[in-house]
């Protein structure tokens, strides 16, 4: 009989990762994006995923998401497949993780309110008492305001985009969040508090995170681990110190900006 310790950790040893991409390749035409990856991301876990413009990081979130089928292989997200032919499983699926891309972050005829509320309503389970009151929570959530809520997305400032856009891909309460370059367009200080206010949502509520970020401080302000895409593959995958340790010119390159002696002390410290 095996102790009861040991069957805590059995269950949670087979739970799937939240993300499981299985030898995906992708083909544009004669172009070659990708080829054979493999990458699987745990609960819990923020991964940044890096490579040079073009390299095929917003293709491979479009497939984690589903929005793209690949050529070859398969993602799995909860352990389903993002393109299972049952439309049910489908949408199951969806409704475990949002998503923040960089087009279309907000639609522009709709009010802060009503975007935050449009995932809500979508499910066609809740009334409008609750969806007000779930509205109000994710507003408070992204550090804004009832009366932000008013407001037209083009009356925005960067920043808030941003933070509504995070509103609402929180609004079903994501198990895993997809950012595509999260702090684009922003400047220092708003991108530092927007990585901050993601740190502080994932530590309280759990979620995993990939993204995909050209900034270092992005990168190092949210990613407990890293994998590089150049080559059409996967050439680097780990901690950042473990990646910084990878003998690659991608690798070299990337991280031989100004930015690089700083990267290196705080993956190394
Ligand atoms: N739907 C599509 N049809 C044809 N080619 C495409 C399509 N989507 C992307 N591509 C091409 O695939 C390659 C990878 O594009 P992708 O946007 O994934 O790169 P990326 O690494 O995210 O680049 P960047 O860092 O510049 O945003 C590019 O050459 C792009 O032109």
């Amino acid at each position: 009989m095996s102790a009861p310790g040991k069957v805590a950790e059995d269950s949670v040893a087979k739970q799937p990762p939240v993300i499981d991409i299985r030898g995906v390749s992708t083909r544009f035409g004669k172009a070659v994006i990708h080829r054979d990856i493999s990458l699987q991301v745990g609960p819990g876990e923020m991964l940044g995923l890096v490579g040079g413009s073009g390299s095929g990081k917003t293709t491979l979130l479009r497939e984690i998401v589903g929005l793209l089928a690949p050529s070859a292989g398969e993602v799995r997200l909860f352990g389903q497949s993002v393109l299972a032919a049952d439309p049910e499983v489908r949408r199951a699926v969806r409704q475990r993780f949002g998503m923040l891309f960089q087009q279309g972050a907000l639609f522009s005829a709709l009010s802060v309110y009503d975007n935050i509320a449009f995932p809500l309503r979508e499910l066609r389970l809740l009334d409008e008492d609750l969806i007000h009151d779930i509205v109000q929570v994710k507003l408070a959530m992204a550090e804004l305001t009832a009366a932000h809520g008013k407001l037209m997305p083009a009356e925005l400032s960067g920043g808030m985009v941003k933070r509504v856009a995070l509103a609402r891909a929180l609004a079903l309460e994501p198990e895993l969040l997809v950012l595509d370059e999260p702090t684009a367009g922003l400047d220092p200080d708003r991108s530092a508090g927007f990585v901050k206010l993601i740190c502080t949502l994932q530590k309280e509520l759990g979620f995993t995170v990939v993204m995909v970020t050209h900034d270092m401080d992005t990168l190092l302000g949210l990613a407990t681990r890293v994998a590089a895409l150049a080559d059409q593959r996967i050439v680097a995958d780990g901690t950042m110190a473990e990646v910084l340790a990878v003998d690659h010119p991608f690798v070299r390159n990337c991280f031989a900006s100004r930015h690089a002696p700083a990267v290196v002390d705080k993956a190394l410290r």
